[in-house]
Order: C-alpha cells, then sequence, then structure tokens
C-alpha cells in the first residue's frame, strides 16, 4: 500500500497515475468473523467487548463490479453501527450478508465468512468500475453510507424508500474501517478540503442522518423557533443536531449526562441543558417493568423552566425505550417525536392518551436519501456544520475505539486512522480552516 499513499502524498499525483497504480492482493481491515457470533452467548449486552470480536488482518480484496469503486482510505470513523456488528446485536450482521448475496452473482461477493465494518470514509479514488463517468482516479472523496439498487419504482422519490437499500459497512460488506473500500460509486462525494483526512471522514454517517430526521421534510421539517429536545446532545447524532437546531434559528433543549458534555453543548451555542444525571430523572422503576408519569411530569416542568413555559415541537429520539415515554409525554400539542433508533431498548412504551388527544405525532427516520447526504455534506464543505472529532485512533485499537462509544466515554465522534501515518494531514484550503479552527476543534480532547 506505501507506493498508494505515496502518490496521495505527493501532492502532484495524475488521475493518471492514479489509475496506473497496481492494485494490491489483499489489504488491512477490521472485521468481525462468522465463526465467533456466539462468542458472548449469556453476557449482557453491556458486557460484550467489541476488542474481543474486532480483528485487524490482511483480507482479500473483491473484485470490481459496474457502478462500483475502490476507494484508498485515508481515515474513518467509529459509529454505534459497528458496536451493533461487533457485539451480534440485535441480530448477527452475516445474517444481512447472506440475504444480499443470494440476490445476485455481483452481491455473492458479499457473502463471505467474515464482515469488514466501517460506514464512513475520506480517501482518494483507486480504481472505478464499468460504466462511472462522475469520479476519476485521484479524487478526494468521502462516502456515505446507503447503498441503494433502485431497480424498482419504490425508491424514485426517496432513495430510502428502495426495497433494496442497504447501509454500507452494516449490511453490506467492504465497509471503510480498512486501508481500501469498495462503495458504489453513488455514494461519493467531494472532500471538504478545508478537514484533515480524520475530520472529513467523521460527520457522514451522523450528519446525515441527523439532517433528515430534524431538518428534512422527510423528518421532523425543523422550523425557526421550535423548541427541539436534543437527547445526548453531545454525541454522535446530537451533536450535529444541536448544530442544525441552532442554524436553523430553533432552541435546543439540550440533554447531557455530565458537566462536560454541558460544556461541549454551550460552546455550540446551546442556551437550554439539562444535565440528566444531575437532575436524577428516573423514568423506570428499577425492574425495568414500569413507568413512572410523575418524573416525566418533572421532566417537563423542567423544560417549561427553561423555556418560559413553552413545550416541546420536535423530539430528536434515539435512546428509545429509556426515554421514549418521556419523550411522547413532554412534546406539545400537535409536536413531533422524530426517532431513528432504540439504543437502550427497542420495545417502547408509552401512554397513548397524550399522543391521540394531543394530535403528536411520531415520525421514524434512518440514515439519509442521497440528495439529503449531499445536502449535509455540502453544509460541511461550506463552513455551516461542523466535525465533531474528539480523539482518533489508529486502526489497530479499534476494539477499544468502538469499546468507548460502546461505554459511552467518548464526546461527539471518534475518528480512524487507516492509511493516513497520522493526524492533521490532508487540508488543502488553509484559508477557510482558518475560519473555521475553533468551530473545528470545539470537541478535541474534551
Ligand atoms: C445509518 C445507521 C443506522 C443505524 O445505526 S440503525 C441501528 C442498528 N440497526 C439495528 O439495530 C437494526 C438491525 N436489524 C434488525 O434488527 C432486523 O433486520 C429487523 C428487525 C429490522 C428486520 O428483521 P428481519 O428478520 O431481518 O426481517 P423481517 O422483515 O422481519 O423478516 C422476517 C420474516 O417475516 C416476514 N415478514 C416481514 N413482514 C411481514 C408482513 N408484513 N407480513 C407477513 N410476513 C412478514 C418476512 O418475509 C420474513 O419471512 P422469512 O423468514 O420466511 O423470509
Ligand atoms: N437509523 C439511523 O440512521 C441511525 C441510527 N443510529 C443509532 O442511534 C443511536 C445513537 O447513535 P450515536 O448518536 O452515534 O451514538 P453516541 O453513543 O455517540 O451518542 C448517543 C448519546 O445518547 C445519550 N444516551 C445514552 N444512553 C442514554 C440514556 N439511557 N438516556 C438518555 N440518553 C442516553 C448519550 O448522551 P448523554 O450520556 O450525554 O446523555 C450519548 O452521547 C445508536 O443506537 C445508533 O445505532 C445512529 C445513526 C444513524
Amino acid at each position: 500500500m506505501q507506493h498508494i499513499l505515496d502518490a496521495i502524498q505527493s501532492g502532484s499525483a495524475t488521475s493518471e497515475d492514479f489509475a496506473s497504480l497496481e492494485l494490491p492482493e489483499s489489504y488491512r481491515a477490521a472485521f468481525v468473523k462468522k465463526e465467533d457470533v456466539d462468542m458472548f452467548e449469556g453476557l449482557s449486552a453491556k458486557e460484550k467487548d467489541p476488542r474481543k470480536s474486532l480483528h485487524v488482518d490482511e483480507v482479500p480484496l473483491p473484485d470490481l463490479g459496474p457502478g462500483e469503486a475502490f476507494v484508498a482510505v485515508m481515515a474513518s470513523a467509529i459509529n454505534y453501527n459497528t458496536v451493533w456488528t461487533s457485539i451480534f446485536e440485535p441480530v448477527s450482521t452475516f445474517g444481512f450478508l447472506e440475504r444480499y448475496g443470494r440476490s445476485s452473482e455481483l452481491t455473492k461477493r458479499h457473502d463471505l465468512p467474515y464482515h469488514v465494518v466501517g460506514s464512513d470514509l475520506s480517501g482518494v479514488v483507486l480504481k472505478t468500475g464499468p460504466g462511472v463517468t462522475r469520479w476519476k482516479p485521484g479524487d478526494r472523496v468521502v462516502a456515505h453510507c446507503l447503498s441503494v439498487e433502485l431497480e424498482g419504482p419504490d425508491g424514485h422519490n426517496d432513495t430510502m424508500l428502495d426495497t433494496e437499500q442497504r447501509i454500507w459497512g452494516f449490511e453490506t460488506n467492504f465497509g471503510g474501517l480498512a486501508d481500501v473500500a469498495m462503495v458504489k460509486a453513488n455514494q461519493l462525494m467531494p472532500k471538504p478540503e478545508h478537514l484533515t483526512w480524520e475530520e472529513a471522514a467523521s460527520p457522514g454517517l451522523v450528519n446525515c442522518t441527523a439532517y433528515r430526521q430534524l431538518v428534512s421534510t422527510n423528518g421532523g421539517n425543523m422550523k425557526q423557533g421550535d423548541n427541539v429536545l436534543i437527547w445526548g446532545a453531545s454525541g454522535g447524532l446530537g451533536g450535529f443536531a444541536t448544530q442544525y437546531a441552532l442554524n436553523g434559528g430553533a432552541t435546543p433543549v439540550c440533554v447531557v449526562s455530565n458537566e462536560e458534555k454541558a460544556q461541549i453543548a454551550r460552546s455550540m451555542g446551546a442556551e437550554l441543558i439539562i444535565n440528566r444525571s444531575e437532575e436524577g430523572y428516573k423514568f423506570w422503576n428499577d425492574e425495568g417493568t414500569e413507568q413512572d408519569p410523575r418524573e416525566w411530569k418533572r421532566f417537563g416542568a423542567r423544560i417549561r423552566e427553561l423555556t418560559g413555559g413553552e413545550d416541546i415541537d420536535i423530539v430528536f429520539e434515539h435512546p428509545g425505550r429509556e426515554t421514549f415515554g418521556a419523550s411522547v409525554f413532554v412534546t406539545r400539542k400537535g409536536g413531533t417525536i422524530t426517532t431513528c433508533a432504540s439504543t437502550t431498548g427497542y420495545l417502547h412504551e408509552y401512554d397513548n392518551r397524550y399522543l391521540w388527544m394531543n394530535l403528536k405525532r411520531i415520525i421514524s427516520s434512518h440514515f439519509a436519501n442521497y440528495r439529503e447526504s449531499w445536502e449535509a455534506n455540502r453544509l460541511i464543505a461550506k463552513g455551516k456544520i461542523h466535525p465533531t472529532l474528539s480523539r482518533t485512533y489508529t486502526l489497530d485499537e479499534v476494539g477499544q475505539a468502538s469499546l468507548d462509544v460502546h461505554q459511552n466515554a467518548h464526546q461527539g465522534k471518534v475518528g480512524v486512522l487507516c492509511l493516513a501515518p497520522e493526524e492533521g494531514l490532508g487540508v488543502l484550503d488553509h484559508e477557510m480552516r482558518a475560519q473555521h479552527e475553533t468551530a473545528i476543534n470545539r470537541f478535541r480532547g474534551v
């Protein structure tokens, strides 16, 4: 891989130079093994340790198909979906690969006894498959994680609705936590050039998701003046939801679990902050069998205290079972709960009387369509939304990086260096970077 890295770092290699580089037969990648899917049997989700299931080793380079691209990955990032894959919860991702593999000769390539994970990357295009004209070797790119086939009509208005919609590196193989990744060329977007490789790689998945869930007409359709309740406001999704709320003239009500996280939310410009640990909300009894509506009320009263008596227009939900009852309760009449996940449990309970009597709506959201992804990346490239990178690991440390996210011991996003030999490389637009340096570094080292 050294000759590829040399070409990238030379700064002068042409597209023809990249096109003539010899591709390796194998490459370094982070993967889980099919033979390990039962390794954590009997343990609770919290006890399952990604360091034991995530391996870093050489894997063969697949054949490149039509409409696809190989990218030399300079950096990637940890997403919670890699945590799910590595603890084999709520289902083993090998089931996704097997199902995908049954579709065609080409998709069969994904059905392997190992799953190369990772749904973000920044890097350089090495080779494109037949039919790709928009991208060429040498292009500096990031990739969003929406993989679709679009052969049927379902996804033609909104690509997320394709019946063959998958998340690359979670429901497909050959993900971004590796030195080379294979993507569909439609996933590629220009790398924001005021950012380093690791900064550019880190927003992708969560930025696009937050954009659809909160801003897009497919999600919360947020407008100026809205009160937006954001759970985990300094986390992966929340760090972007908070920026979108502030940019769009809404008022974020940020929920976090400690003072450091509260400080990050404040430094982004949020003023209304709830430290859920300090306030000690206990929505469920110890057995986890019943909720306490008095605690929902206490939470709602605190929100009213902060907003001057107003309730929430949009809840940005993802913790799931633990918080969903409270989220439905504190939403104003006619308001919206947008949900994209269930980190603490997927069987939600809420009091439906508060929903229907007050004409509230629950809107589901999942990643983002092609267009929404492009718009979210454009906002990063224009310096209107900033990366939330707090710490960067090497690819060999991917297990530890995933454990940190699993244990909620991180802030914002956690980056991973793949081919990039060190942090801080890859910036072309130094002038623009200088304008946004403080915002770019807001989450660093907290
Ligand atoms: C961008 C990043 C995102 C994230 O991080 S999201 C968080 C991580 N993701 C997750 O946690 C989700 C992981 N995925 C899952 O847990 C599962 O993936 C799903 C629960 C989403 C789906 O379950 P499954 O078993 O894969 O598929 P089925 O569609 O439930 O199919 C099971 C069987 O049920 C049949 N079926 C489905 N719908 C119906 C219906 N409406 N009426 C009758 N049958 C139905 C099917 O056909 C099939 O059947 P047959 O087993 O025989 O093939
Ligand atoms: N459907 C989709 O497209 C997507 C789904 N997801 C899913 O969303 C979830 C969150 O992802 P992401 O934001 O990247 O993860 P992070 O771990 O980075 O952030 C989640 C935040 O949730 C908060 N949190 C954790 N536990 C609780 C709890 N019990 N009650 C209230 N808040 C809690 C934490 O903040 P604090 O401790 O400060 O309160 C934490 O910072 C994951 O399940 C992920 O798989 C993610 C991206 C896309």
